[in-house]
């Protein structure tokens, strides 16, 4: 897939630079019966600029809502949240509605507006953000479509697509905006293996040839070790190790699931290169 050098991120800074900061964030819940579930407990991370960076964890670790954190959709009782040198948590009303644009984010059951068509569902972000250009809206659009590869599907509803070009849509939509930041709430989960690779080979375009940076929350272990090169283990909504994935190899891992993670990325490094010597071979 070629992408068109116009859909590059505004304001994209080098690669390998700082690009998220969470600081001693904490987030807890109030629970039914009185008291409180800490959900989040004093999450330090750094996001460098161009990294497909993984939360993984056990369910209820607490991975999607510190992804929530990222942006803002739940708000951290303490600690900090910059992205691309704001701090978030400091904004007013409209200058986080700004900087929400810098920060896209796709979900499990992709939100998609049901009564809207695909053209409209993408240009949705920008008319809400105030863009009155019609040819500019068209042309985002169908620039957002071509990337997903939906260019044919821009007149049909969410109800015609199947689960894998319902995501393509959202991924379409949240680039809109043309974000440094993508986040991705298990974004494969309602796919079948097939759909699957074909959306993460995107993700990885979106990566590499836009620049854009993604955090991805997955409870799939082959997803984790397929696309990521970066990732934090979450326990009891804290961080109990992070490392890269190429240095798996001399650091031993602290826990189990970063062992195993450690498995699945051998497996999807060892298939890629077998992949590439056929391809060289044809
Ligand atoms: N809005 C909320 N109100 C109360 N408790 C919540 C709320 N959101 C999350 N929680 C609780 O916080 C904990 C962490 O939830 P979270 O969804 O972040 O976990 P997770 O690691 O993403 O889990 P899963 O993989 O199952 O989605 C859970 O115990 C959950 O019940």
């Amino acid at each position: 897939m070629t992408i068109p050098s116009k859909l590059r991120p505004q304001g994209a800074t080098p690669r390998g630079k700082a690009l998220i900061r969470i600081g001693a964030a904490s987030k807890s819940f109030a629970l039914p019966k009185g008291g409180r579930f800490d959900a989040v407990r004093n999450v330090t991370l750094e996001v460098n600029e161009g990294d497909i960076f993984g939360l993984m964890g056990k369910s209820g670790a607490g991975k999607s809502t510190l992804l929530r954190l990222f942006n803002l959709l739940e708000r951290p009782d303490s600690g900090s949240i910059t992205i691309d040198g704001q701090e978030l948590t400091a904004l007013g009303k409209k200058a986080l509605r700004d900087a929400r644009q810098n920060i896209g984010m796709i979900f499990q059951q992709f939100n998609l507006l049901q009564n809207a068509s695909v053209f409209d569902n993408v240009a949705f972000p920008l008319r809400i953000h105030g863009s009155h250009d019609k040819a500019q809206i068209e042309e985002r659009v169908r620039a957002c479509l071509d990337l997903v590869e939906l260019g044919d599907k821009a007149d049909t509803y969410p109800a015609q697509l199947s689960g894998g070009q319902k995501q393509r849509v959202a991924i379409a939509r949240a680039l809109a905006s043309k974000p440094a930041v993508l986040l991705c709430d298990e974004p494969t989960s309602a796919l079948d293996a097939e759909t699957t690779r074909s959306l993460l080979q995107t993700l990885k375009d979106v990566n590499q040839r836009l620049g854009v940076t993604i955090v991805i929350v997955s409870h799939e272990l082959d997803v984790l070790g397929a696309i990521c090169n970066r990732v934090a283990v979450i326990e009891d909504g804290a961080v109990a190790e992070e490392f890269a994935l190429n240095d798996g190899d001399e650091t031993p891992r602290k826990t189990a699931l970063g062992r195993e993670l450690l498995q699945y990325a051998r497996a999807a490094n060892a298939s890629a290169t077998s992949a590439a010597k056929e391809a060289a071979h044809v």
